[in-house]
């Protein structure tokens, strides 16, 4: 998706979205993905927005105790518009909502109870199954949790669902589901789960290699620099996956043409080369001009950049700082975190 903007009678239209975040762990350097989605789809003139899903994190086997919801929540907003804000788009048609604003509402409760009797208890398993951690015995919760996703289309009042390609059987029950309770269905967009920058999926309970949205620049060169990243190895290379889906559409954003665009010195070479593409990237990489020292370069300047306002207005921020440690305390969450 370019960030071309859309014509002007499709602007007026405004597409909803919804990216949906559960308060799970704090937010990391994989969140750059969603956010340059988000960033494309606000720069095409869409009215995006994100869900909150305190419950849903509270659903999910206990990733977030209901105490700390509150504060999860007000965390996750201040980093994913410092995020967005450092990618530099306009957040006017940004909205954020809290699940727990209208999933306790009368409303909503009978509408799970009417869905309860439209969807298999077999189905709503398996719908959340790549979602909630299974502890073994599915619970009454990860059933109630799909069915609550769905529902979530409705009440926000949104045309279309943005996600990552874990939410691909939730997707499915609301394709076969949502006509029986007189509601439109929704299109769902998905993205690739994208390899992390320690190769694997991010994670962000991976302490050590994630790279926080507030550590220093020390930090994250430090973090890259140790990611594997094998040379002429495209498939499963989190190095490159961030170039792809984070650095070059970036560049792309930031244009005046809205054409992506990388200046990169090659090996052996004094003059930059200029990729305009990832197949171009690919092909330098597998021939080894494009080394594992010099994506790493890119990548460790291109998180600097994105990061460094975040860290900034963090760190200026006391009462963030605060909603941080009530947030997350165990993690000694008040400074940028050094390893
Ligand atoms: N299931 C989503 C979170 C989510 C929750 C509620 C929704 O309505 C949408 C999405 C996830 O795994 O991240």
């Amino acid at each position: 998706m370019t960030a071309r903007p859309l014509s002007a009678e499709k602007k007026i239209r405004h597409y909803h979205f919804n990216l949906q975040e559960v308060i799970r762990g704090r937010p990391h350097a994989a969140y750059f993905l969603p956010a340059i989605k988000v960033a494309q789809f606000l720069s095409c003139g869409c009215h995006v927005k994100i869900l909150l899903a305190d419950l849903h994190g509270f659903l999910d086997a206990d990733k977030a105790p209901e105490e700390v919801l509150e504060f999860r929540a007000q965390y996750y907003e201040r980093v994913i518009r410092a995020l967005l804000r450092s990618v530099g788009v306009d957040l006017s048609n940004l909205e954020f909502v809290r699940g727990s604003s209208y999933q306790l509402s009368p409303e909503f409760s009978r509408d799970l109870l009417r869905l309860s009797k439209k969807v298999s208890v077999h189905g709503a398993v398996k719908a959340s199954s790549e979602i909630v951690k299974s502890t073994g015995d599915p619970c009454m919760a990860d059933a109630i949790y799909p069915m609550m996703q769905l529902l979530d289309e409705e009440y926000l009042d949104v045309d279309a669902e943005f996600g990552g390609l874990d939410q691909r059987k939730t997707f499915a029950l609301a394709n076969d589901t949502m006509h029986k309770m007189g509601f439109k269905t929704r299109a769902h967009l998905m993205t690739g789960m994208v390899p992390g920058l320690s190769g694997g999926k991010m994670s962000s309970s991976d302490l050590k290699s994630k790279i926080d949205l507030i550590d220093d620049e020390a930090t994250i060169r430090k973090k890259v620099s140790k990611a594997v990243c094998a040379p002429r190895t495209v498939a499963g290379n989190g190095i490159l996956a961030f170039i792809q889906h984070v650095i070059l559409p970036f560049s792309a954003l930031r244009s005046v043409d809205g054409k992506a665009a990388l200046k990169v010195v090659l090996k052996d070479q004094t003059e930059p080369t200029t990729f305009t593409n990832f197949q171009q990237i690919v092909s330098a990489y597998e021939s080894d001009v494009l080394t594992p020292q010099i994506v790493k370069a890119i990548v460790q300047k291109g998180l600097i950049e994105l990061i460094d306002p975040i860290r900034k207005e963090y760190t200026e921020d006391e009462e963030w700082q605060d909603i941080a440690r009530k947030a997350y305390p165990d993690l000694g969450a008040t400074r940028p975190q050094k390893e």
